[in-house]
C-alpha cells in the first residue's frame, strides 16, 4: 500500500479523553489519532501529561471521560491485558523484566500463554524478529547481564512477539541509550513504520522528532496546544515554542574557564575502585576537583561512572589509593563526606531517591543526613521556610512541599532531587546525568544552575552521556575507558570527535 494511503487510516482514535487525579486534571479532553504505518510524537514539558495519556492508551489508567476506537470500532483498553489483546503494546522506561531469567524465558513468560509455542519455535521467532528489525539480543543471555540498550531491545522484541501487536507506545526510549545507539534505534522505528505499525513516541528530543516523526502533538498542562504533521509542517522552533508557552529558551554557555590555579577541593591519588561483583571498575587513577570548576566525565555508559560517583561520595571504598577533601584524608562513609560538604545526585533518582508515602518536604530532609538536624530529628519549620524561599527550587518549579513525591512525573522527581542537592550549596557536587528526562527548558535551567554553583565556588563533577552538554559546561574533561581515567583535557584543546575516540578506544588520541 502507498504510504499516503496508510497515513490516512487511523488504527487508534481517541476523543475527549480526560483523566483526573483528585483536583488535578492530568489530561483534559484529548483527541488523538495514531495512523497505520506512521510515527506520532508526543511532546511536552515535565508534568504536561504525556505519561498519563500513554497509560490510558495502554490500559493502566481508566479514563474519567472520553472514548477510544480501534479500527473504527469502540474499544475498552483498561486493564492492560485488554489493551494488549487489542494490539496495543508499550515499551516502558523502567523495563518489566525478570533479571534472573534468560531473554528467552522472559519472552516466554510474556507471550507463551497467547501462543503455546514450544521453546524451539519461540527461539526461532526471537531470532527472526531480532534480525528483521536490527534488535540484536542473545536469547540465552541472562537479563541481569544485559546493559540498558540490550534490555530495551528485549522489551521491544517481547512487544513485537505478543500476538496481534499493531500499535506500540515508546516512553522516552532514547533516554536509556548511549548516543551511539540512538541512530540504530531510529532506524528500527522506521522499519516498524514501513511494516505498518502505528507508533507513539514520547520524547524530549526535538531532533529525534524531526528525524522520524510523521506527526507531532504537543501537550501543555494536560491539554493539546499544538499539532503538526497533518497539514502543518514539523518545525523544531514551533514545537519548542508550543511546549514552553510564554516562557523563552535562553541559551546557556559558560564563560571560558581559567587555568586550574584554583585549589583542589577534592584530590584523589592512585585510586582503584571495585564494581559490585568485586571486579576492578577503575584502575590506578588520579583526579583533582578544583573549586569553582566543572569537571566533566565522558564515557560509554557502564565504564565506571556509577562506581566513581559512589566512591567520591564515600559510598564505595577505594580498593587502593587516597582521597583528600580540603587536604584532609577521608575514610569511606557517607556521613563524613556529607559533613565535608559533598553532595551526590545519583544516576537514577526515580528508583534510588523516592520513598513512597513521603512528601517533597520530607524528601528534602532525606539526603543521607538531615539538612537541618534538631535534636534527634529535623527542624521541619526551618526546612519548609528554606524550601519555600529557595531560588533553586523556584527556578526548577519544584512542586508544593506537601505533595507526595511518588505522584510526581519522572521529570519532576529529577527536578526535586536536583533542587535538593543545590539547596545544600555543596562545596563538592557530584551530579550524574542531570538532564535525563528533563524537558528542554528545564534542562537549560539546570545547566545554568550548575554553572552558577561553580561560579560560587563549588567543585562540580558532571557525569553525562551528552557530549554537547559536557562541552557546554565543563572547564575540564576526563574520559572513562578501559578501566582507566584519561585526562584532564581542556574543551578548547580537544573536540567531540577526539573525546569520542577516547571513549571507544581507551587510548590517547
Ligand atoms: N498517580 C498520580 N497521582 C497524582 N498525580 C499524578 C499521578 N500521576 C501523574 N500525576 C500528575 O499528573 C501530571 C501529569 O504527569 P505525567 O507523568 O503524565 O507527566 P509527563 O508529561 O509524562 O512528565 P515527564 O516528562 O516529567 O515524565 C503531573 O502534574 C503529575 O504530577
Amino acid at each position: 500500500m502507498e504510504r499516503e494511503n496508510l497515513l490516512t487510516e487511523p488504527l487508534l482514535s481517541v476523543r475527549g479523553l480526560t483523566k483526573r487525579f483528585g483536583s488535578l486534571t492530568a489530561n483534559r479532553s484529548i483527541d488523538l489519532d495514531v495512523r497505520k504505518g506512521s510515527i506520532h510524537a508526543i511532546l511536552g514539558e515535565n508534568g504536561a501529561g504525556k505519561s498519563t495519556l500513554m497509560k490510558m492508551l495502554y490500559g493502566v489508567y481508566k479514563p474519567d471521560e472520553g472514548s477510544v476506537e480501534i479500527d473504527g470500532r469502540p474499544a475498552e483498553l483498561h486493564p492492560p491485558a485488554k489493551a494488549r489483546a487489542q494490539g496495543v503494546g508499550m515499551v516502558f522506561q523502567d523495563f518489566r523484566v525478570v533479571p534472573a531469567l534468560t531473554v528467552l524465558d522472559n519472552i516466554a513468560l510474556a507471550v507463551e500463554k497467547g501462543w503455546g509455542l514450544r521453546r524451539r519455535q519461540l527461539r526461532r521467532r526471537i531470532v527472526d524478529v531480532s534480525a528483521k528489525y536490527g534488535l540484536a539480543v542473545d536469547p540465552d543471555a541472562s537479563v541481569w547481564e544485559l546493559d540498558l540498550g540490550q534490555r530495551q531491545r528485549l522489551e521491544i522484541v517481547k512487544v513485537l512477539l505478543m500476538p496481534g501487536t499493531r500499535i506500540i507506545i515508546f516512553d522516552e526510549p532514547t533516554s536509556v541509550l548511549v548516543p551511539q545507539e540512538v541512530g540504530a534505534f531510529l532506524d528500527m522505528l522506521r522499519r516498524l513504520r514501513e511494516d505498518g505499525y502505528g507508533i507513539l513516541l514520547i520524547t524530549h528530543k526535538i531532533n529525534e522528532v524531526l528525524a522520524v516523526a510523521d506527526e507531532a502533538t504537543v501537550l501543555r498542562s494536560g491539554e493539546i496546544v499544538f499539532r503538526a504533521g497533518q497539514g502543518e509542517e514539523l518545525a523544531g522552533e514551533r514545537l519548542i515554542a508550543a511546549m514552553m508557552g510564554d516562557k523563552t529558551l535562553k541559551a546557556v554557555s559558560r564563560t571560558a574557564g581559567g587555568p586550574d590555579e584554583a585549589p583542589a577541593a577534592m584530590a584523589v591519588r592512585g585510586a582503584s575502585i571495585r564494581g559490585d561483583h568485586g571486579e576492578l571498575a577503575l584502575e590506578a587513577f588520579d583526579l583533582d576537583l578544583p573549586a569553582g570548576r566543572i569537571t566533566g566525565v565522558a564515557g560509554i555508559s557502564g565504564s565506571g561512572q556509577r562506581e566513581l560517583a559512589e566512591a567520591l561520595f564515600g559510598l564505595r571504598p577505594l580498593a587502593s589509593g587516597t582521597l583528600e577533601i580540603g587536604g584532609k584524608p577521608m575514610k569511606p562513609g557517607v556521613r563524613s563526606f556529607i559533613e565535608a560538604g559533598v553532595t551526590l545526585v545519583s544516576e537514577d533518582p526515580v528508583k534510588e531517591s523516592v520513598v513512597p508515602g513521603f512528601t517533597i518536604l520530607e524528601h528534602m530532609a532525606l539526603d543521607g543526613y538531615p539538612l537541618y538536624p534538631k535534636g534527634l530529628g529535623v527542624d521541619w519549620s526551618r526546612l519548609r521556610a528554606e524550601l519555600t524561599a529557595s531560588p533553586e527550587a523556584a527556578a526548577l518549579s519544584v512542586a508544593a512541599p506537601d505533595r507526595r513525591a511518588e505522584t510526581l512525573s519522572g521529570g519532576n522527581i529529577q527536578r526535586m532531587v536536583l533542587a535538593r542537592a543545590l539547596i545544600r550549596r555543596p562545596g563538592i557536587l557530584i551530579v550524574s546525568y542531570p538532564s535525563r528526562g528533563l524537558d528542554i527548558g528545564t534542562a537549560y535551567t539546570v545547566q545554568r544552575q550548575l554553572l552558577e554553583a561553580a561560579a560560587q565556588g563549588a567543585a562540580v563533577l558532571l557525569l553525562s552521556e551528552d557530549l554537547d552538554e559536557l562541552f557546554k559546561l565543563s572547564d575540564r574533561l576526563v574520559v572513562l575507558a578501559g578501566k582507566r581515567l584519561l585526562g584532564p583535557y581542556r574543551p578548547e584543546e580537544i573536540d567531540q570527535a577526539g573525546i569520542g575516540r577516547l571513549m571507544l578506544k581507551g587510548e590517547s588520541a
